[in-house]
């Protein structure tokens, strides 16, 4: 392995952002591990990302194809890695999917996330960078949205 400063899990890191972080964090000089259960994604990004870092950084670069749902993937990956951060991509983002199937994004999204903050509770692991949506801040009257917007009152489920 090359020498890196610290490791970084990125779950949904072989997503659309997911990928485009890696190969940043990668370039950057940082070990990355990715949890990813393919919902939105495939093998062939992951494969892509390490074609352009090239062999020598794809080295720091390790994938495990489980699924926060299920808390015992994290727990298999937290006792073998110390993780210095973890970036959070995984989640569903299909606004009518959202109001059709909540169940499916209550699961998804909120016990995914409350069992990674456990685990990562239980590691010791305190730095989260958390992805949320530009959704939240319902139509706003200006764009691009800044961090300082109000969060509105929301016209799904999903954003919440
Ligand atoms: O329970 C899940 C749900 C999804 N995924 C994975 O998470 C990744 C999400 O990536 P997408 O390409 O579907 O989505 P984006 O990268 O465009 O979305 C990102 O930006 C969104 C905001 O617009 C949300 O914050 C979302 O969580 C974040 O991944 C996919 O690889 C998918 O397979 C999981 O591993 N577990």
């Amino acid at each position: 392995m090359v020498s890196s400063s610290q490791k970084i899990l990125v779950t949904g890191g072989s997503g659309f952002i997911g990928t485009h972080t890696v190969l940043q964090l990668l370039q950057g000089g940082f070990a990355v591990s990715i949890i990813d259960n393919f919902d939105n994604s495939v093998i062939a990004a992951v494969d892509r990302v390490r074609e352009l870092v090239g062999p020598q950084l794809s080295q720091n670069l390790d994938f495990t194809l489980g699924d926060l749902r299920i808390k015992d993937d994290l727990e298999k990956l937290f006792s073998k890695t110390k993780f210095d951060a973890v970036i959070h991509f995984a989640g569903l983002k299909a606004v009518g999917e959202s109001v059709a199937n909540p169940r499916r994004y209550f699961d998804n999204n909120l016990v995914g996330t409350i069992n990674l903050y456990e685990v990562m509770a239980k590691y010791n692991c305190k730095k989260m960078v958390f992805s949320s949506s530009a959704t939240v801040y319902g139509q706003p009257d200006t764009i691009p949205c800044v961090g300082g917007f109000q969060v509105t009152s929301h016209e799904s489920l999903w954003p919440d």
